[in-house]
């Protein structure tokens, strides 16, 4: 069934990935700091997501928030991640329960994991016949503040779901790359997200029922580190693309 979306973030590279496939499936309201220059579907918010009354505003009527405005660089300065990230993320979360929203998909990162990468695992846990595996059960572990504000927002969301009953899906993305895997880039070639499974993934995280979730945001690549199977058996997501295909 159609849903009533609010996405955040619309403008960016993932916004740009789940409208290409999805703008027809759902009923959109987006919201981003800078306007959207490309076509698009439904009403443009041109907002800021610390602007709470603002937000508060494009809730009306929502039934599902897709939250991905924030600053994506692993590199990103405390006082941005404090701003953008983790602030801007608990003005959403605080707002959709206030509107009675039901669910709220939450763009996480690998980078909220980054620390299993040590350098006795690496780089044989990016190559396809290394069996280490993380499943989303584990604890946090970030190599930098970037992956820290996406795991204060995972902890969001989970004080969300717990205290008001919000469904919220955490996903930590990996590596979103238009048309082919990132080359010469083994851990991003294990990370690797295709465009199409990308905007398939967000529209199971819009049309499932769950409680409160953390899945890998990845495609069925052969050299995987991230296990995609809570993904498949709560929210049906069934991706079609591999890296492999592309060497
Ligand atoms: N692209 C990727 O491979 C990955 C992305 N992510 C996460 O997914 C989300 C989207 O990432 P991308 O599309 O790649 O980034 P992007 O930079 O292309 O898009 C982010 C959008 O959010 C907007 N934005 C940023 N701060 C805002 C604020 N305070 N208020 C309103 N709008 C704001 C920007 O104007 C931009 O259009 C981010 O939260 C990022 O951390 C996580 C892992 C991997
Ligand atoms: O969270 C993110 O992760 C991807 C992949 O990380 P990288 O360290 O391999 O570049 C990154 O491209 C994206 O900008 C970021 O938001």
């Amino acid at each position: 069934m159609a849903q009533s979306v609010l996405l955040t973030g619309a403008a960016g590279r993932v916004g740009t990935a789940i409208l290409a496939d999805l703008a027809d499936e759902h009923e959109w309201r987006l919201m981003d700091r800078d306007p959207m220059t490309e076509d698009h579907p439904g009403e443009f918010v041109v907002a800021d997501i610390t602007d709470e009354e603002t937000v508060r505003d494009a809730m009306e009527g929502i039934d599902v928030v897709i939250h991905l405005a924030g600053d994506p660089r692993p590199e990103a300065p405390w006082d941005s991640v404090l701003t953008n990230n983790i602030d801007g993320t608990q003005t959403i979360f605080e707002a959709a329960v206030d509107a009675d929203v039901e669910k709220v998909v939450f763009a996480s990162s690998n980078h909220a994991v980054g620390a299993y990468e040590t350098e006795e695992r690496t780089p044989e846990m990016y190559r396809a016949h290394d069996d280490y595996l993380l499943d989303g059960t584990e604890l946090p572990r970030p190599g930098n503040l970037y992956g820290v504000s996406k795991a204060a927002g995972e902890s969001l969301g989970r004080y969300y779901h717990d205290e008001h009953g919000l469904s919220v899906a955490c996903v930590r993305i990996g590596n979103l790359t238009k048309g082919h895997p990132p080359i010469d880039y083994e851990r991003g070639q294990a990370m690797w997200l295709s465009y199409r499974d990308c905007a398939h993934l967000f529209d199971r995280c819009i049309r499932a029922e769950y409680e409160y979730e953390i899945v890998y945001g990845i495609s069925d690549n052969d050299r995987k580190y991230y296990s995609i199977d809570r993904a498949k058996a709560v929210l049906g997501y069934e991706p079609r693309d591999n890296s492999a295909e592309h060497n």
